[in-house]
């Protein structure tokens, strides 16, 4: 007779968390609750509204200029983190939190401060707040245009410095008289007119399209290069989408909207300022690092840029010696696009919507490193969340001890067509079931896919249409684990592969099925399995050990098959049965086999 008993491996919750038993539709993603209030850590100044928001739900830190230690430090204290721009949200950042970090708010669009894959392997979500600062950004282009067409900003601080040094003109006559000319340079600060002109936009996404339609009011010709775009949008706007190439070389303005990626970054550099009409102008409110910034110093001096517009820099803030930022033709802003009062109220609003959403678990749309599905998705899953981890934990403490998990293979079977079903929420519950019993990883829909590759876990997906009701998007889903040997060698199928499979039976999800044997137990509290000679008295036998100990058998169902052959008893149990009643069941003598499993 095999005995075998298998452990779950309890997890470590953060501080204030606690895992929740069940997911529901909404908590799927991260299945955490909080226990007392979370702690929010606000490392850059937030709109009102927004802390207002934080401070119904948590507990909120608001620490701003922070040198990266001190961020470390406190980072280890926090459940979540609110950055903007100015905060590099570094691996160490993640190292430092030791788990506790479940989401970091990037208070804004883009997130190139933030090391995205680090994030993925602590299982971080992050978010960001991609809406509400777009018309500012776009404002603020439209804004640095015009003054750089017309020399607002030189001619701004000419006047001011002949203003500021009135006090000289009255020691000396020469001087003041200099002074004079700087002050009121009318000739020197012509400037060109945007009427007629040609605007290449790099990057026509929300911003990019918000400053076409500015720029069309203005009576410019705007075309776009982005290899993403849709042309139909664009011609919506009016505005033709043409290559890269032919962008830059038409352009008598280009404005950059594209986010800061391997692939764009340095997308303007020698070569490609070669490529463009002499007299160009530039105007960045994208990413500093989406121009080479000495090259654009060189086309600066050669002519082939007349003037630059930057809000943005490779390093912010820059260095206070930086050729760029001095050089006479070009005008800059200390990274404002998105600093207007109303673009802050609504963004800081957008982010502690997200944040807080993602610390209760819910799955955010504006999630950047997990999959977004729609609620409506999401709820009618949900069940099938539920069962696909518990399935998943089912099959994994089959495995004899030491076998390890390589393969694995999930098939869905489904009345719908193959293509009607996301089954991303599920492939991560299927790899949080098969990962966490055995290990001390927390497993979310963040890192899932990055889990079971780092612990060469392989998961196929099937999908299988059959005939089944249009109601259900899923009849059963079956987990087999592959070249492994089981410590119930019944559960394995003919074919070789630890196989459990199971249903939904009103909403309540179900094992229906373990190696070649049906069964019919509902996937709630524990269950032990035991396979036995087909023969009168054993649910009995089976039943009045447990009762005996006072465990509770909410189920039992048992699969043969033959009469009077080899079955197999499944029996759900609400409490943990101790090492001597699980000895006891061993020494019925028609058990052959049995295993007790957690779910
Ligand atoms: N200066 C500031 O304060 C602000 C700056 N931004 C920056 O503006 C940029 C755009 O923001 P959104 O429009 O909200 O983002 P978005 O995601 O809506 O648009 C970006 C567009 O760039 C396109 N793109 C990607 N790679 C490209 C490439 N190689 N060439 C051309 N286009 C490419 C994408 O297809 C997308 O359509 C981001 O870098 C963001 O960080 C946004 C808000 C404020
Ligand atoms: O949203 C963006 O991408 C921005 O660049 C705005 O940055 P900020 O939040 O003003 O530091």
């Amino acid at each position: 007779m095999a005995a075998a008993t298998s452990q779950s491996h309890l997890l470590r919750p953060s501080p204030g968390l606690r895992r929740a038993s069940l997911p529901s539709p909404s908590r799927i993603s991260f299945a955490l609750r909080a226990v007392s209030k979370p702690t929010v850590l606000v490392a850059e100044k937030l709109g009102a509204a927004g802390l207002e928001l934080l401070k119904e739900f948590a507990n909120v830190d608001c620490a701003y200029n922070m040198t990266p230690e001190e961020l470390c430090a406190k980072v280890a204290l926090s459940d979540a983190l609110i950055v903007r721009s100015g905060t590099k949200v570094n691996r160490s950042v993640f190292e430092f939190s030791a788990g506790r970090l479940r989401v970091v708010g990037r208070a804004g669009v883009g997130i190139d401060n933030v090391d995205l894959a680090a994030a993925t392997e602590h299982g971080c979500l992050v978010v960001n707040a991609p809406t509400a600062n777009t018309v500012a950004a776009a404002e603020h282009g439209i804004a640095l245009m015009a003054a750089m067409a017309r020399n607002v900003a030189q001619a701004d601080a000419a006047l001011k410095a002949g203003n500021t040094c009135k006090w000289i003109q009255t020691f000396t006559f020469i001087l003041s008289s200099l002074l004079q000319i700087c002050k009121w340079q009318r000739n020197k600060y012509v400037g060109v007119s945007l009427v007629g002109k040609t605007l290449a936009i790099l990057g026509f996404g929300k911003v990019g399209s918000e400053v076409a339609r500015r720029a069309k009011g203005l009576g410019m010709h705007v075309v776009a290069h982005d290899p993403y775009a849709s042309a139909a949008r664009a011609r919506a706007i009016g505005v033709e989408l043409v290559s890269f190439e032919d962008a830059i070389s038409a352009a008598d303005f280009i404005s950059l909207h594209m986010p800061l990626t391997p692939s764009t970054d340095k997308m303007l550099n020698d070569e490609t300022f070669a490529k463009m009409k002499k007299g160009v102008r530039i105007v960045n409110v994208a990413r500093g690092g989406v121009i080479d910034e000495e090259a654009l110093v060189r086309a600066l001096d050669s002519g082939i840029v007349a003037q630059a517009a930057l809000d943005v820099f490779t390093v912010e803030p820059p260095a206070a010696d930086s050729k760029l930022v001095l050089h006479e033709n070009v005008t800059v802003t200390p990274h404002l696009g998105a600093s207007t009062v109303e673009a802050q109220e609504g963004v800081a609003i957008e982010i502690a919507e997200a944040v807080v959403g993602a610390l209760k678990g819910e799955l955010s749309a504006t999630a950047v490193n997990a999959p977004m599905v729609p609620a409506e998705v999401l709820s009618e899953l949900a069940p099938y969340v539920e069962l696909a981890e518990k399935l998943a934990r089912l099959a994994v403490q089959l495995v004899a001890g030491g076998g390890g998990v390589k393969s694995v293979k999930v098939t869905y079977a489904s009345g719908r067509s193959p293509d009607d079903l996301d089954t991303r929420v599920l492939r991560a519950m299927i790899t949080k079931g098969l990962i966490e019993p055995i290990s001390s990883v927390f497993v979310n829909l963040v890192n899932a896919d990055f889990t079971a590759k780092q612990r060469g876990i392989r998961i196929t997906e099937e999908r299988v249409q059959i005939d089944g009701t249009a109601e259900s998007p899923i009849e059963y889903i079956k987990v087999q684990i592959a070249q492994a040997g089981s410590k119930f060698p019944s559960a394995v199928s003919e074919t070789g592969e630890i196989t459990v499979a199971g249903r939904v039976k009103d909403g309540i999800p179900h094992l229906t099925e373990v190696g070649s044997f049906q069964v019919d137990v509902s996937l709630e509290g524990s269950i032990i399995l035991c396979r036995q000679v087909d023969q009168p008295g054993m649910i009995g036998a089976v039943g009045s050990v447990l009762g005996e100990q006072n465990v509770n058998v909410s189920f039992m169902s048992v699969g043969r098959i033959a009469p009077r052959k080899h079955a197999v008893m499944a029996i759900g149990v609400d409490e943990e049965p101790t090492k001597e009643t699980l000895t006891k069941i061993g020494e019925i003598p028609a058990i052959e086999e049995f295993v007790f499993l957690k779910l």
